[in-house]
């Protein structure tokens, strides 16, 4: 595994054609795109990385994953009642599904259906309390004590918020958010500036490879059945209107972030995270779709098999 690791981010980079960091929120558009990293940890405990595995960049959207596991453990299948679960087929950040469908977003992964998340797992409380509940959720199924949220990210996106503040606004005038939409706003935007690295995002995510269970630790952090239709979420809209082709090259249940990082779940076998900066046209990371390809390609690691 160590050297296939290797293998990948060497031929990775050689790359020229590298796609193109977000620059839509000015923060991000000061990263290096010759940057790549890739980690596994495996539900055996077992670590491999390669490149910047250990540089911590923006996980932006990968987030989503974790407010959802937040959600649905306070409100369990209450969460549906603001958010769909089918795929939408329009980019991350469209409003136009929100006006046929009475202002309820169709998954919890494209920004609208996420802003409602986190309006659901606030509960009356301050975007302070919510943020610490966050942060102490992914440190623990991390491990590591050391996560923070970018607050410069945070401010920069915060600045930029016109297209994010509309689609809340547009579900609040349907009555799908109960707080006010700048504070729904502040939260969602210190959320999608968790820094971590891949080393720290593939541990993470280890309990969705294990049936809902920690690995090493054997902590239960959800239900089998939980981590199961979180699985499913992350493989029919984690990319967005890219999910088709997600599925399609890799075959993993995957959740992208603007920063350029992939989360991806091998069920019952690891967890990977990649980081490359550069975008393709939808907003997902070019070579970290490309270095979850080229692994599934050599391990048969895919669910749908070699
Ligand atoms: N796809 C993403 O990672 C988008 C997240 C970003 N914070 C936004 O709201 O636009």
């Amino acid at each position: 595994m160590q050297q296939l690791l290797e293998e990948i981010t060497q031929q990775l980079a050689l790359e020229t054609e590298r796609g193109k960091v977000a620059d839509y929120i000015p923060q991000l558009a000061e990263v290096d795109p010759h940057q790549f990293g890739i980690s596994l940890a495996t539900v055996e405990g077992e670590r491999f990385s390669a490149g910047a595995a250990a540089t911590p960049f923006s996980i932006q959207s990968i987030s989503k994953v974790f407010t959802l596991t937040m959600g649905l453990g306070k409100l369990g299948d209450g969460l549906w009642t603001n958010v769909g679960r089918e795929p939408s087929g329009d980019p991350f950040n469209s409003i136009v599904q929100l006006e046929h469908e009475n202002g309820k977003p169709r998954n919890p992964f494209i920004n609208a259906g996420a802003i409602a998340v986190v309006d659901a797992i606030m509960m009356g409380h301050e975007p302070r309390e919510t943020l610490a509940e966050l942060l102490s959720f992914v440190r623990y199924i991390t491990d590591d004590q050391s996560l923070y949220f970018d607050h410069q990210v945070a401010a920069s996106e915060m600045a930029h918020k016109d297209r994010n503040a509309s689609l809340a606004h547009f579900m609040k005038a349907f009555g799908r958010l109960r707080h006010d939409v700048d504070k729904v706003l502040g939260t969602y935007f210190h959320q999608c500036a968790l820094a971590m690295s891949c080393d720290q995002l593939a541990h993470a995510g280890l309990f969705l490879a294990s049936d809902g269970v920690n690995r090493p630790s054997n902590l239960r952090v959800v239900s089998p059945q939980r981590a199961r239709r979180i699985n499913s979420l992350m493989m029919m809209c984690g990319h967005y209107d890219a999910s088709g082709e997600f599925a399609f090259r890799v075959g993993l249940p995957g959740k992208s972030g603007v920063g350029g990082g992939i989360l991806a779940i091998a069920p019952g076998r690891g967890s990977l995270a990649v980081w490359s900066p550069g975008l393709d046209e939808y907003g997902n990371s070019l070579l970290g779709a490309r270095a979850l390809e080229m692994f599934v390609q050599r391990t048969g690691w895919s669910v749908f098999g070699h």
